[in-house]
């Protein structure tokens, strides 16, 4: 049994997967994995470093983000380009965990948590059900600015590289509002639980 948890950037994705792990759901996070994929000496970084240059790393080899994401956040060729260069290693890792965790744990309900799922929907067809976090736009530019001391310009520009919340919200099976408080935002999973898990 298992959903796929997605949502822009910001809205809330991590908050709503820890609350969900509180709960028992055992998680998959697909950022964690880009970051594994991204370590000196993993075969993907190799081919991000021989697409983008020796200028995107620092001198101990690791990864300069700040640099990276500097030039695919404001360049969509730049940006597609290194989408296909690490994405299929990443789905294949999380497909490779959620599928383990199923057999493992036949019981739990495993929560893979995807920031760009709804991109790419049909690369993602062992996933049972859509959650989608959602706030409005304006209040997802305001949470990123403050969670990352990000300026609105470098804010709207990774809103930008990403499907619109709205449109998400419209492909939703399972829809988290995260635009009220925390107690809210855990009312909607505490349902969720319910409906899922049928305790
Ligand atoms: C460009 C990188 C180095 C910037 O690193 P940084 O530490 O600043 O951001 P971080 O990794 O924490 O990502 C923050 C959020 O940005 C968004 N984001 C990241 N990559 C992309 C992308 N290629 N397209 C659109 N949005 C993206 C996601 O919502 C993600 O949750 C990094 O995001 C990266 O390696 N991206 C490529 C892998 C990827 O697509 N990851 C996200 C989905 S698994
Ligand atoms: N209901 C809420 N009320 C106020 N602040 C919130 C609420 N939910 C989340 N936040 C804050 O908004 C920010 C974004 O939340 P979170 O980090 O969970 O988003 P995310 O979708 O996982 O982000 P990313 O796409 O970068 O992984 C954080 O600073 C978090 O503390």
């Amino acid at each position: 049994m298992n959903i796929g948890l997605t949502g822009g950037i910001a809205t809330g994705k991590s908050t709503v997967s820890s609350m969900l792990a509180m709960k028992g759901a055992l998680l998959v996070d697909a950022d964690i994995i880009a970051r594994e994929v991204m370590l000196p000496g993993h075969p993907v970084l190799d081919e991000v470093t021989e697409h983008f240059g020796q200028d995107i790393l620092f001198e101990d080899s690791t990864l300069n983000r700040k640099k990276l994401g500097e030039i695919i956040f404001h360049n969509p060729e730049q940006r597609t380009a290194l989408n296909a260069i690490t994405h299929p290693a990443i789905r294949q890792e999380i497909r490779e965990r959620t599928e383990a965790y199923e057999r493992q744990h036949p019981d739990r309900l495993v929560v893979a948590d995807i920031p760009l799922l709804l991109e790419a929907r049909e690369q993602y067809p062992f996933l049972e059900q859509i959650a989608v976090v959602y706030v409005p736009r304006e209040l997802q530019l305001e949470r990123l600015m403050n969670r990352d001391a990000l300026t609105r310009e470098a804010a709207e520009a990774r809103l930008s590289s990403q499907m619109d919340i709205e449109q998400k919200k419209s492909l939703a099976d399972i829809l988290i509002d995260n635009s009220g408080s925390l107690v809210e935002t855990q009312l909607q999973v505490d349902n969720l639980w319910r409906r899922m898990v049928q305790i």
